[in-house]
């Protein structure tokens, strides 16, 4: 049995991350993130993911998707370019070329998608973050793929992803069962399991949020993370603060609307970002 809580995750994070602009920087300043995701019957999670990381402030972002969803994608985030998963040379020349490569949302367990993850895992290196959800997830736990990229690596599995890759029931996802699997898998992987009370275990530390609500139980809330913790890595770089200051905002942004709004959509907290991280930046303790 688990004696000793888990430590929260304090919203001056917030403040402490999201710093104000320096006026020289430009869009390369703030990183290059890759997002390869969406399918057939899942065009939407792709566009919550790219949507998501360009509002929370990534310098320049490629969609890598089916070309079915280009129209759907440019209509909704025109800031976005896509490229075509199909096209190995120009997918392998964008896995190369970003700095954050986001994976798995609404990408499907096709043969195809397999291939992406392996090419992702293949090619990513040191300098570079790999964001593995999703699908992506599901992939690597029904094909046994090795995390053997020597990129940081985060993966952020709902509790039935969590169950798949670590063969964990719910009931047995504890905070010291999560911590062997984690070693099993990659140790160096930051693992964030989402749940009410979402968790991070970075390294040996383990950490909870104090924020969301079951108004944030709905379709796409997870891919809108994805795109979040992106576009925070992308311009704030890979840290623990930063992984920390992402998970949070997702649930406090959500938080905030649940108090008007019964059901909380993906689209309102994308939409409430700019302007929260704005206030955060400009605040002075
Ligand atoms: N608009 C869209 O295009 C959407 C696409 N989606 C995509 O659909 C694909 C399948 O993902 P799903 O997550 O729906 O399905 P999955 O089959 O991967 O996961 C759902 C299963 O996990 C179990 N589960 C246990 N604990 C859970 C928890 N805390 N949260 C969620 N499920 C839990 C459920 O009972 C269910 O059996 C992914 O690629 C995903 O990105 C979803 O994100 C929904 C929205
Ligand atoms: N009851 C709840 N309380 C707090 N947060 C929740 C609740 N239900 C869902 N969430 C949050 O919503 C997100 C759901 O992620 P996920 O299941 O991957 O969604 P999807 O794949 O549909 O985008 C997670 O961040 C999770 O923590
Ligand atoms: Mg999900």
């Amino acid at each position: 049995m688990e004696v000793l809580a888990m430590e929260k995750i304090s919203k001056t994070i917030l403040k402490q991350v999201i710093i104000p602009r320096k006026p020289e920087s430009y869009k390369g300043t703030y990183g290059k993130t890759l997002i390869i995701a969406g399918s057939t019957h899942f065009g939407g999670a792709a566009i919550l993911a790219t949507s998501a990381t360009v509002h929370a402030g990534a310098g320049l972002v490629t969609v890598a998707t089916t070309p079915e969803k280009f129209t759907a994608i440019n209509t909704n985030i025109p800031e976005a370019m896509t490229i075509d998963y199909h096209n190995k040379k120009e997918l392998l020349a964008a896995i190369l070329n970003n700095n954050v490569i986001a994976i798995g949302p609404g990408l499907g367990t096709s043969s195809v998608a397999v291939g992406l993850v392996k090419a992702v895992l293949n090619n990513t290196k040191t300098d570079q973050t790999v964001i593995l959800d999703a699908s992506a997830l599901t992939i690597i736990a029904e094909e046994k793929i090795p995390l053997q990229t020597t990129a940081h690596i985060i993966m952020t599995p709902h509790q039935g992803e969590w169950q798949r890759l670590s063969q964990l029931a719910i009931p047995d996802q504890t905070e010291f069962n999560n911590f062997e699997k984690i070693q099993g898998l990659n140790p160096d992987a930051v693992l964030i399991l989402k749940k009410h009370h979402s968790e991070i275990y970075y390294q040996d530390m383990s950490f909870q949020i104090d924020a969301g609500n079951p108004g944030m139980a709905t379709g796409g809330m997870g891919d809108t993370l994805t795109g979040i913790m992106a576009g925070f890595i992308s311009q704030f770089g890979y840290s623990l603060a930063t992984i920390q200051a992402a998970l949070l905002i997702h649930s406090v942004v959500g938080d905030k609307l649940s108090k008007k709004q019964y059901v909380v959509l993906p689209s309102k907290i994308i939409e409430k970002l700019p302007k929260y991280m704005a206030e955060l930046s400009t605040q002075t303790k």
